[in-house]
């Protein structure tokens, strides 16, 4: 489903991505860890198209990138991450910012179908948000505005899902809120790839994980091959211990770490 091959990119004097092969298949759901500035979200952007390798190959849904509409290509994906979040009006109405997924669109400015609307009140509803539909969306908190998004991004029935960071902010009640919708919500059809900083967020329904460095894949495959304290610990260059804890990886720094 999605297959980078030998990926480089060089920005400004810099490569941020190096000799880079992922083959994510269908039926996996895909984690990607790797500290702050380690290419993850680069990633993310390049398997949207909002980005393009310097070398290499981007295929996604069985369309290379360059040689296909990318626009046709992202009708199925969703896509959840803060910078969409910023681009959303928020003065407009909760079940309007979900509907426009319905047309890949940010904003529609004729009348809405009412199938659509239905629709869209049906996975606001699915969220637990479904009390909210009239309200502005500015109105929301930022659980509830992640959740707005989830329900937007499957408006389209994606067949890939992305999602950068969608917990960051959450309080913990929140995040494991979220992390069961996602885990109710995503269908057999659809392949998930999550970015995150806190691997206890990769719950069992995640059965793969990339670690990236420097812009580099340091590791992929089965997750329970990938986590482990020592990849851990050279990941995020400081000593840590990992427990699997109710089918969930958490870890804890070793005290004093590189500091000592
Ligand atoms: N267009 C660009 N030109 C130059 N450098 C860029 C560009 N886009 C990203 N970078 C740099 O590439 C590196 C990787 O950025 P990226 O956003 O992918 O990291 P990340 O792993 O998602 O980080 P974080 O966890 O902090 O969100 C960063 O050092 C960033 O400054």
């Amino acid at each position: 489903m999605i297959h980078l091959n030998e990926i480089y990119l060089r920005r400004e004097e810099r490569q941020l991505l190096s000799d880079v092969h992922l083959h994510m298949n269908k039926g996996e759901h895909w984690v990607i860890l790797g500290r702050n500035g380690s290419g993850k979200t680069t990633l993310l952007e390049m398997m949207n198209g909002y980005m393009f390798p310097s070398t290499g190959t981007v295929d996604v849904l069985g369309h290379r990138y360059g040689e296909t509409d990318i626009r046709e290509v992202r009708k199925e994906i969703g896509y959840i991450s803060q910078s969409v979040i910023e681009k959303l009006t928020l003065r407009d109405p909760v079940w309007e910012v979900v509907a426009t997924g319905e047309y890949a669109f940010l904003r529609f400015y004729q009348e809405i179908d009412k199938q659509v609307r239905l629709k869209a009140l049906g996975l606001l509803n699915e969220v637990g948000l479904g009390h909210m539909a009239d309200q502005p969306l500015s109105t929301l908190s930022q659980g509830e505005r992640k959740k707005v998004l989830l329900a937007r991004s499957l408006m389209l029935e994606p067949k890939l899902l992305i999602m950068d960071e969608p917990c960051a902010g959450l309080d913990f009640h929140e995040r494991e809120k979220l992390l069961i919708d996602l885990g109710r919500l995503a269908s057999r059809d659809m392949m998930l790839v999550y970015v995150t900083h806190h691997i206890e967020e990769i719950i069992p329904l995640f059965t793969h994980v990339a670690l990236i460095r420097e812009g580099q894949i340091i590791a992929a495959g089965p997750k329970e091959e990938v986590l482990n304290k020592e990849m851990l610990s050279e990941l995020y260059d400081w000593p840590v211990e990992m427990d699997w804890v109710s089918g969930r990886p958490w870890i804890r720094a070793v005290s004093g770490g590189n500091e000592q």
